[in-house]
């Protein structure tokens, strides 16, 4: 955020690596990540399959422990913490989109959302979030009913109905032709400008890190650089 006074990041990482397996069948995902994400950015992580975009993810979002390293969420040390005070960091905190949406296909877009509003400490109105995200006249729609675009902006306002600091995004587009997922990002944008939510999005759509503030590539479980977008477009400009 240029020209603001710098704040705490929202995530620091220092030496994370994370191994599946043992011995000889051992797949080391992460191999020594180091790591600071600013609060308020868009930050995009570009890299091969299997480079371990998807276990840092997971790791920061509190779905995973790393093997060893430190993971922290402001001052909160991630790494340390029980099985019971990550949990409770993911449902205060934190909010997950996947590539393939997770609706309940026997509950209407209003009610999907509400699932999250009820059990949240301090949600938004569930109709709100459906208006942020464009769908206010199709909240009584069951998932069947609506394209993939719009499943996918439902899982969306599910997301941040809670109001969550950071949005974790698994190729929020990755199902989408180049229309709909311009507009599923544009909703992303929006959420990130009239929320202040921090977003990490894993993608393989490089197209993606033109809206980014700052784009980290991985490959080999490391990263391999981060580079700050000085030309962040708009999702209306990306070229696709
Ligand atoms: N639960 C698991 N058990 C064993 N190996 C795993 C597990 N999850 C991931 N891996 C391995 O860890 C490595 C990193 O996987 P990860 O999903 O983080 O990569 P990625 O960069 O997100 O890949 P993709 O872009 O294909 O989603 C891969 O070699 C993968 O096979």
């Amino acid at each position: 955020m240029p020209g603001h006074i710098r704040t705490q990041p929202a995530f620091t990482a220092k030496g994370l690596t994370k191994t599946y397996g043992e011995g000889r069948s051992a797949v080391h995902a992460l191999r020594g990540v180091d790591l600071e994400i600013p609060q308020g950015e868009i930050v995009v992580l570009l890299g091969p399959s299997g480079s371990g975009k998807s276990t840092l993810l997971n790791i920061l979002g509190g779905l995973d422990r790393a093997t060893s390293g430190t993971a922290h969420f402001r001052d909160q040390n991630l790494s340390a913490m029980t099985d019971r005070a990550l949990t409770l960091y993911r449902r205060r905190h934190v909010g997950f989109v996947f590539q393939f949406y997770n609706l309940m296909p026997s509950l209407t877009a209003l009610e999907n959302v509400e699932l999250v509003t009820e059990i949240a400490d301090d949600p938004m109105p569930a109709e709100d979030a459906l208006s942020l995200v464009g769908l206010s006249e199709r909240m009584d729609h069951f998932p069947a009913q609506l394209s993939g675009g719009e499943q996918q902006r439902v899982a969306i306002a599910r997301a941040v109905a809670k109001r969550p600091n950071v949005l974790f995004c698994d190729e929020p587009t990755g199902a989408l032709d180049s229309t709909t997922g311009r507009s599923v990002l544009r909703v992303l944008r929006d959420v990130n400008q009239q929320l202040g939510t921090t977003i990490l999005m894993v993608t393989h759509a490089a197209h993606t890190a033109q809206m980014a503030d700052r784009v980290i590539h991985f490959a080999d479980g490391a990263i391999r650089e981060v580079v700050e977008n000085t030309t962040k477009l708009s999702p209306d400009d990306i070229i696709w």
